[in-house]
């Protein structure tokens, strides 16, 4: 078990009828951003709902923040909040009446729930907007509505199920930023679900990766995205000047675009790149260390390539029992 842990889970199984959402799963979390990725029907859902003892497991067992998920969920639901997947939203009510009475049914008395559910709309970013009915919201502000009944409780932890699903880029952005300050400014530890593996670059301290119920990977997120032996150099033009200069002098080059990939042999090479730069008398924009990315630990070992585009990448779904036809009907 790691120190400070808030859940652990030990052999975790979920068998639905046709199906084994989760599988033996043995994982613990530690206080900060944690996010669980995984491709659609990874299990990412079941797992939540079981941490929030709302489903009961098949096998193995559970514990988050000390209490036990089958025997303590009432006291679970207490301290933790949760912002579930799909729209759950009523209509007809507005934002405010709405987050005044989720936190009325986690026990604060009137009073109390309306600063609160005003203090919690504010940090989300819902304004005047929070008078309004709901039915008439963007999906952006209807994720906001969820993000703020997770929280109007002052939780220890959150669990957030997708929160980002449906959202435009800028949207996304948003809701990362919130997501990030719930972290660091209120002090409340997150677990965030995404199938998107780079979304959660930004924001995580640690990321667990499942895959057909199973763990494929847990690290820091320092681990997955390590420093790599390369600069990146940008220069608005003469790119292939720089690049021919710089292979005369030894280094190892390749050109995309308008940026230069450089090993980086040596610290002789930033020198070397320097001074180029300067006889060539160019533009330079950028020079910075390569990182690697979340998605780069997975390309090459995944069972299906990670397609390469600016949007953040989707975790390859590899064949996996999951993947095979279920009773949708019956999810929650
Ligand atoms: N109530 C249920 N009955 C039968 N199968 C289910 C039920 N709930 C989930 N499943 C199946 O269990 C597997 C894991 O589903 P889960 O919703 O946990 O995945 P997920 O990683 O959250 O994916 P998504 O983001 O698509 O919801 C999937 O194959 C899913 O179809």
């Amino acid at each position: 078990m790691r120190s400070s842990t808030i859940i652990t889970t030990d052999e975790l199984s979920k068998r639905y009828p046709r199906v084994t959402a989760l599988d033996r799963l043995t994982v613990d979390i530690g206080p900060g951003v944690t996010g669980l990725v995984g491709a659609n029907g990874a299990g990412k859902s079941t797992l939540i709902k079981i941490l929030l003892g709302l489903l009961v497991p098949s096998g193995g067992r559970a514990e988050v923040l000390g209490m036990d998920v089958v025997t303590r969920g009432p006291d679970i639901r207490k301290v933790v909040g949760y912002m579930p997947e799909h729209d759950c939203l009523p209509p007809d009510v507005s934002a405010t009446e709405f987050v005044v009475h989720m936190a009325q049914m986690s026990g604060l008395p009137r009073t109390a729930a309306r600063e609160r559910a005003a203090d919690t709309l504010r940090h989300v970013g819902l304004y005047e907007e929070r008078y309004r009915p709901i039915g008439g919201y963007s999906t952006g502000m209807k994720q906001r509505v969820k993000l703020a009944q997770a929280l109007v409780h002052d939780p220890r932890l959150v669990f957030l199920d997708e929160p980002t699903n449906g959202l435009d880029p800028q949207g996304r952005d948003e809701m990362l930023d919130l997501i990030r300050r719930i972290g660091t400014e209120f002090g409340i530890s997150v677990l965030v679900t995404s199938h998107l593996l780079g979304e959660l670059e930004r924001v995580c301290d640690h990321v667990i990766v499942i895959d057909g119920g199973r763990l494929l990977r847990s690290s820091a997120l320092s681990e997955f995205t390590q420093a790599t032996q390369n600069v990146s150099v940008e220069v608005e033009e003469g790119q292939q000047a720089l690049a021919d200069r710089l292979m005369d002098a030894g280094e190892t080059v390749t050109v995309h675009g308008r940026r230069l990939t450089v090993l980086v042999r040596s610290p002789q090479t930033y020198d070397t790149i320097r001074d180029a730069v300067c006889d060539l008398d160019l533009h330079l924009i950028r020079l910075e260390q390569n990182r690697q990315r979340i998605e780069d630990v997975f390309r090459g070992s995944a069972a299906e390539p990670v397609p390469s585009h600016s949007e953040p990448a989707a975790v390859p779904a590899a064949p996996s029992p999951s993947s095979s036809p279920t009773t949708e009907q019956a999810r929650g």
